[in-house]
């Protein structure tokens, strides 16, 4: 540092300067929080080692930058500051040292202590208790009018209540964007389709600069009240702050509930701990505390530097958001099979914690998000959430940036990936053989409406897993008691019972067996229609999606899935696997049907409206007199029961000549067929 240039520290300055501008005037900071503050720091350091080279345009004699000019400009009647940072406790022991050897004071001295909201200043200025202009800070000398918004604020009165307010005052606060509001303006943003805000604070400047006032009152922004600028002489100030703020309070001025006086540095260090816990819980944002020297009359005494108040500071918070590269994106597969990309970053401290990974969610964020491989992206941690991707910096986009892609094949096991019907899940449907399923493969596969194979517990199956013992299902059936009393708190007793119940559970049943499989969407009654249905194995893996429609209880989705999963050329080899060890089951019974039922082994097509029986009805009715029912007429048709309004089914019947019954015949001959 010491041996540091006159030009070094201009290029600096220019680059600070650049900085402001992108963040103060455009809304779109250029580099994040964190090392904004990083920059600042060196060239406080640097103008501290040579006062000499302080110059009136360095960034650090400034506060924030010139408004922009659509709004009116407002020339402030007083100033309004910045403030000094602290960053640690030794900054704010040294800040509460300093003000003690500026006021020559032996004892400790009082501090107002509050949230620091993360908005907008806003200075709001009343005339005989009418709110009359209010303005934004701007470079702390002149500000932007934005009266329009600023009454839009449902808990800023228009007329101040009460009594005793002077002829003129000048309140100062700052206009927030509450977490909740923020959150659901966000979330219309991105039901349009629209690029969402970056945080709240982006969120209310961006509402204060609206032209139309409608669109404020509708964002519903927040305001506290911290500070004052002119004041009438008919109005005397009370001796402390906190009273100036109870006063303001009282004439129907908003101000923070969690504000408090403390004593010294030990009660500065108390409400911290206060705040920091209360954070998250806290319904706005705030990035620290401001602490306030209480006494007025020493105000005057500690006066201000350039920019800041020397009675007061900032304390500020870990970052909740800072910014990092995404130096790719890796895909986890989850114990159900869900795709989940995560992003994977340059190592980052954020909320206090060192962060490496972020969640991305899906791939549907992910591209309304426009995150890409490569990007500077922000990222947020705020309490023990998760960290999470908030969207990239387009202002750093690099050039060889790479767009996400989904794989088609699963990362872990190579089987097909599927995007599910409506939703952003893509999953993996390799069930049966993906290592990233396993051990909920095999819980469900070994449960009792499965296979019911008692005494594998999930311990015993994750120890499997673990030591690789046991990959897939079919692996159970080369278990030896050997193996198994090897395990832990096994012997060779409880080894030779669960042998046992896996030899008991290849007799099984067509339904228990297509249930076991794990089939996403296959619960037990539509894995015993499908064997009811198809009364084989080899029947259900070879229907189409079209064919497996006429299964009671399977629909498009479910029918999808079973496809897909007896594709899966992985899936296939287990169910092989499983075949060749030995499990088998007996024909299913069809359990009504009657030998001498004329609708026995019969093709019935139902067309029309039926006006006895439902639909569903009918179809039952046939099938548990062994009846298949389909949906569409062909050669193979051997009745067509037309009910009322019937129309292109009962015309190609005709021409095929098949028969074709009313729904009374039908009904009758079915009485027939029962007695
Ligand atoms: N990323 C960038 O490029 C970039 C550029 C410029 C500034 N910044 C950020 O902005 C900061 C500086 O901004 P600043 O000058 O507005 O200062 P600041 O936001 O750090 O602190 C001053 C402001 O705090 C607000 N405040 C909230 N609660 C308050 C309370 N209870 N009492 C008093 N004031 C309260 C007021 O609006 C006041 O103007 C930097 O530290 C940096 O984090 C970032
Ligand atoms: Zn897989």
């Amino acid at each position: 540092m010491s041996d540091i240039t006159q030009a070094q520290l201009e290029k600096l300055k220019q680059r600070i300067s650049e900085l402001n501008y992108a963040y103060y005037v455009l809304d779109n900071p250029l580099v994040s929080d964190a090392q904004y503050d990083d920059l600042y720091k060196q060239l406080l350091d640097i103008e501290e080692l040579h006062p000499e080279w302080i110059t009136s345009d360095s960034p650090s004699q400034r506060v924030g930058d010139k408004p922009l000019t659509h709004f009116e400009s407002v020339t402030h009647a007083v100033p309004m500051f910045s403030l000094d940072n602290a960053f640690n406790q030794d900054d704010l022991i040294d800040f509460q040292r300093r003000v003690k050897d500026r006021l020559n004071s032996q004892v400790e001295i009082e501090f107002s202590a509050e949230p620091k909201m993360d908005g907008l200043a806003i200075n709001i200025r009343y005339e005989n208790g009418v709110l009359v202009q209010a303005t934004t800070r701007g470079d702390g000398l002149v500000g932007e009018d934005v009266t329009h918004n600023i009454r839009t604020i449902q808990s800023v009165p228009l007329h101040l209540m009460g009594a005793g307010w002077p002829q003129v005052l000048e309140v100062r606060g700052e206009v927030f964007m509450s977490k909740k509001v923020f959150n659901a303006l966000n979330a219309e943003y991105i039901s349009r389709d629209e690029k969402p805000f970056a945080n709240p604070r982006n969120a209310a400047a961006g509402t204060l600069r609206q032209l139309d006032p409608k669109i404020a009152a509708q964002r519903k922004l927040s305001l506290y009240l911290y500070g004052w600028g002119e004041i009438g002489s008919d109005w005397q100030l009370p001796s402390t702050y906190d009273a100036a703020i109870s006063t303001f309070k009282s004439w129907g001025l908003p101000t923070n509930p969690d504000a408090q006086v403390v004593m010294g540095a030990q009660g500065m260090s108390d409400y911290y701990d206060f705040l920091i816990q209360k954070r998250v819980e806290m319904p706005y944002e705030i990035d620290g505390i401001v602490y306030k020297v209480n006494a007025l009359s020493t105000h005057q005494t500690l006066g201000f530097t350039a920019k800041a108040p020397r009675w007061a500071i900032a304390r500020k918070f870990p970052a909740e958001e800072v910014w990092t590269k995404l130096l790719d994106i890796e895909i986890q597969v989850g114990r159900t099979g869900a795709l989940t990309p995560v992003a994977r970053l340059e190592p980052v401290a954020v909320g206090g914690v060192i962060v490496s990974n972020a969640t991305l969610h899906n791939k549907d964020e992910i591209d309304r998000k426009d995150v890409r491989i490569g990007d500077i992206v922000i990222v947020r941690r705020a309490g023990d959430v998760i960290p999470e991707v908030v969207g990239p910096v387009l202002a750093q986009r690099p050039q060889n940036v790479t767009k996400f892609t989904m794989p088609h094949t699963c990362p872990e096991c190579d089987s097909e990936v599927i995007k599910e019907h409506d939703k952003a899940v893509y999953r993996c449907t390799g069930g049966l053989f993906c290592p990233a399923q396993r051990k909920r493969a095999l819980q469900h596969f070994v449960s009792r409406k499965a296979m019911d194979i008692v005494g594998l517990g999930d311990k015993l199956i994750e120890q499997l897993g673990a030591l690789g013992i046991v990959k897939h299902p079919d692996d159970l059936y080369r278990l030896d008691v050997e193996t198994l009393a090897s395990m832990d708190r096994m012997a060779e007793k409880s080894a030779q019972k669960v042998i046992n119940a896996i030899n008991t559970s290849k007799t099984t049943t067509l339904a228990r067996f297509v249930f076991s499989l794990g089939i996403p969407e296959v619960g037990e009654v539509t894995a015993k229609n499908l064997a009811n249905y198809y009364l084989s194995l080899e029947g259900i893996q070879q229907a189409t999606k079209e064919q497996l429609l006429d299964v009671d209880d399977v629909g498009e989705i479910v029918a999808e899935h079973i496809v897909t999963f007896f594709q899966q050329a992985h899936n296939q080899e287990v169910i092989q696997g499983l075949i060749n060890a030995g499990i088998h089951w007996p024909v299913p019974e069809q359990s009504t049907v009657t030998e001498d039922s004329m609708f026995a082994n019969k093709v019935v097509v139902l067309t029309g409206s039926l006006q006895q029986l439902s639909r569903t009805d009918a179809k039952q009715k046939l099938e548990a007199l062994g009846a298949k029912v389909t949906g569409s007429v062909s050669a193979k048709t051997d009745f067509v029961i037309a009910g009322e309004k019937a129309g292109s089914k009962l015309t190609k019947a005709e021409q095929l000549g098949i028969s074709v019954l009313t729904e009374a015949e039908w009904i009758e001959m079915m009485g027939e067929t029962n007695g």
